[in-house]
């Protein structure tokens, strides 16, 4: 049997449908799905599985016109994504056709070293008719030589299961890279980690800082039936942990005490949920690194 793996990164506008499209092939829900544009701050991962290849999808952050420095680092970390990857799907939105931000991307991909694989998956088409897909086709192509185009709406599973197929064949020939024991476990943890994320944006709203993430760092099953789960919630500066933990520890207890609920009615068992804050700064470096390898994320030029 000759077995497949690579990464897939899915790249497109705030609100293109890539969390859609990642929950759609993993099959399980591991990114907040919201109206509200840019929600998907940490790079999600899941894994796969279609005949004998291993397709681990990178959800990247939205790539858009960055204007602060904060912004520009998010667009470093997508475009980051994209650059690790052995297939890029270009996501766009049918309905919106070729926007500002559809022109930088393209710009973008035109400067990403040679010898990716790089997909477009026109998304929503439940939302145009037939001959405004088929301009739009044609539009793209002429402005990028893709290596191939899909029609998909990610949301009701239109012309998912081809890309998906196509993937599978793409990827290069090699052994798994993640065990099959660890896929099973890891839609879990991220589904804990996103729980949890979810309740720090519903508590905190506005003052949420923009680079948080979080991640579970630890599960365990114990042998009275019960899960104790450790997570970490990372923030990229010393003044944001105040601002999660609250006064008196308050407004961490809230999310916690929110979070374990939801695990535990989600698992069907006691859940034991320890909650840390910590200081990651690994954003604004992860831009540096990017900028150093040629991909330029100054004002105006991403
Ligand atoms: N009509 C329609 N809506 C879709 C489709 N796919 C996604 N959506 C909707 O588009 C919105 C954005 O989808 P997301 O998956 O959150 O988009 P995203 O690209 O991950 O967004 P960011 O995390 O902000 O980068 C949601 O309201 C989805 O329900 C589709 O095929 N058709």
């Amino acid at each position: 049997m000759t077995t497949r793996a690579g990464f897939i990164a899915l790249i497109g506008e705030p609100n293109a449908g890539k969390s859609t499209l990642t929950n759609r092939m993993v099959g399980a829900k591991v990114s907040i799905v919201t109206h509200k544009v840019q929600t998907t701050r940490a790079r999600i991962r899941g894994v796969a599985l279609e005949g004998d290849s291993q397709l681990i999808f990178v959800d990247t952050p939205g790539l858009f016109q960055p204007k602060r420095r904060l912004d520009r680092a998010m667009v470093a970390a997508a475009w980051g994504g994209a650059a690790d990857a052995d297939v890029i799907v270009l996501l766009i939105e049918a309905h919106r056709g070729v926007t500002e931000g559809v022109k930088r991307i393209l710009d973008g991909l035109a400067e990403l070293p040679q010898g990716r694989k790089i997909a477009l998956a026109i998304n929503k088409i439940d939302r145009v008719e037939v001959p405004t897909l088929l301009d739009l086709t044609k539009d793209l192509n002429d402005r990028f030589a893709f290596a191939k185009t899909f029609m998909i709406s990610a949301e009701k599973g239109r012309g998912v299961d081809d890309l998906r197929h196509w993937l599978a064949d793409e990827l290069p020939e090699g052994p798994w890279l993640y065990p099959e024991d660890q896929i099973a476990d890891l839609p879990m943890r991220m589904i804990a980690a996103e729980m949890t994320r979810e309740k720090l944006t519903l508590r905190l709203h506005q003052e949420l800082p923009y680079q948080l993430t979080v991640e579970t760092e630890n599960w365990e099953e114990r042998p009275d039936g019960s899960a104790r789960i450790d997570q970490v919630i990372y923030v990229a500066r010393d003044g944001h942990k105040g601002i999660i933990l609250g006064r008196k520890g308050e407004t961490i207890k809230a999310i916690s005490k929110a979070s374990r609920e939801e695990l535990s009615e989600f698992l069907g068992r006691k859940v034991h949920l320890f909650l840390q804050v910590k200081v990651r700064s690994n954003w604004l470096e992860e831009a540096e690194r990017y900028s150093e390898m040629g991909l330029d994320f100054t004002d105006g030029n991403a």
